[in-house]
């Protein structure tokens, strides 16, 4: 691994990377990094470019295959992988490197790779096809805790930290047994209870009748400096700048969570989607840094209304969504509501003056108001609409009768086909103008 800084240059490396160009990580620093992988489209003249490059690869989560040139002019095949990353308000880029461009391990060298593994400053870890720890290195033990005798005939699981999600290990091992390679930075925890962070590759080993018969994972532990940025960049990601609230693609993955737990435990809950009223005049009134506060007030007053393992969400503009868990009744959210409208109602203060926060909120309960996520959204969007409609500043709740005969519901139906944000607010004459 190295990184490099937006001109493509070297500027850290790790002893694995030297390793992989055979000389020492000092050779490595101070390079450009198109006279080690000439292929990369990094060029020192062009930094915007390189780090939006580095963002896009980044975000498609692809490798790609190069011929790299060590500094004794010897090729050695590479498949790497590029992030955008930023130290400091510094914007670097994040270059990971693998070995060889095949996927799968060649045929019997199976013995050999054990023999390789040992002197090696990455951690190795070889397992059977159900996780069974086979084989690790010495440095295995060092970055674990475990030694070779604790690890060997353990599930792999034995380092889980519960920190990642089932759909993370789900698409691992979708990825794994279709033969091809999985590449993550993995949450562990070692034998003392520490979390540490892992720069893993697992590869699958396949035998000669082209069986699957082990997975290879190859790892480096990242320092602290790096993982806090990494925890940024994900963090960043996932959350909306402003409030620090989860964002859009955050909460579509509550969403599922929930349908799991709910599904699983046999539970309710609650989807509510809340839009502030005339947000516009506030903005248009006292500008946008208070209009921003009023958002950032939103949020907060939202979080303090619900439990800690509700969702609190914005999903863009003057728009939030809540997903309440474990709801018995329609009462449970009623109660939640009124004490959002209220907690909102004492909104901000600038100077002597008052501003309220007045909001129209739209719920709906799961299982009874939709058993799929996108009817769930539309039907939380349509009650709010409802809401506003009503004159704002208060809640409605999803009624079946109320939007078989509705004629936005033609309206839903053509932008749910069109792919749409469904904006129904939009399509209202009446908005409520209370303050
Ligand atoms: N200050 C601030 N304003 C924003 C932000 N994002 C969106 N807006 C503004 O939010 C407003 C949303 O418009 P509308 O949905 O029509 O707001 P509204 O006046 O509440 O209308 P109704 O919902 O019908 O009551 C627009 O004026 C946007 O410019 C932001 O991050 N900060």
């Amino acid at each position: 691994m190295a990184v490099l800084d937006k001109y493509g240059i070297v500027s850290f490396s790790t002893p694995a990377m030297g390793d992989m160009f055979k000389c020492t990580q000092r050779e490595l620093e101070g390079r450009d990094v198109a006279s080690l992988i000439p292929g990369l489209p990094l060029k020192t003249l062009t930094p915007g470019y390189n780090l939006a490059f580095a963002d896009f690869w980044g975000n498609k989560g692809e490798l790609l295959k190069f011929k790299g040139h060590s500094p004794n002019g010897e090729r050695i095949p590479l498949a790497v992988s590029l992030n955008k990353l930023s130290i400091d308000n510094t914007p670097l880029i994040l270059l990971r490197l693998l070995p060889g461009s095949e996927h799968a391990i060649p045929n019997g060298e199976f013995e050999r790779l054990i023999e390789s593994a040992k002197n090696k400053t990455d951690v190795v870890m070889i397992t059977d096809t159900t996780g069974i720890i086979q084989a690790v290195n010495d440095a295995f033990a060092q970055a674990t805790g475990y030694s070779r005798e604790e690890a060997v005939g353990q599930p792999a699981s034995l380092m889980k930290s519960g920190l990642h999600t089932p759909e993370f290990y789900s698409k691992m091992w979708h990825t794994l047994l279709a033969g091809n390679e999985f590449q993550a930075v993995f949450v562990n925890r070692r034998k003392n209870g520490e979390i540490f962070h892992e720069d893993k590759n697992i590869r699958p080993f396949i035998d000669k009748s082209g069986q699957i018969t082990h997975f290879v994972s190859t790892s480096h532990c990242l320092s602290e400096s790096l993982r806090t940025t990494l925890l940024q960049l994900h963090h960043e990601a996932y959350h909306d700048a402003l409030t620090g609230l989860p964002n859009r693609h955050l909460f579509e993955d509550r969403l599922k969570q929930a349908f799991s737990r709910a599904l699983r435990r046999g539970e309710n809950f609650s989807l509510v989607y809340l839009d502030l009223d005339s947000f516009k005049e506030i903005n248009d009134t006292y500008g946008h840094t208070v209009g921003d506060e009023v958002l950032r007030t939103t949020a907060t007053q939202l979080k303090a209304c619900v439990r800690n393992e509700d969702t609190v969400a914005r999903l863009g503009g003057d728009e939030f969504a809540l997903i309440l868990l474990d709801i018995h009744r329609r009462e449970d959210v009623e109660i939640v509501l009124k004490k959002i409208l209220r907690s909102l109602e004492q909104g901000i203060h600038l100077g002597n003056k008052r501003i309220s926060i007045l909001a129209s909120l739209g719920a709906n309960i799961f299982p009874d108001d939709g058993t799929d996520s996108e009817s769930l959204m539309m039907r939380a969007d349509f009650a709010m609409y409802k809401a506003k409609s009503d004159g704002g500043h208060g809640f409605h709740f999803f009624d079946k009768d109320e939007f078989a005969g509705s004629a936005a519901k033609k309206r839903l139906a053509e932008l749910l086909t069109a792919g749409k944000r469904l904006n129904i607010a939009s399509c209202t004459s009446e908005q409520s103008t209370r303050h």
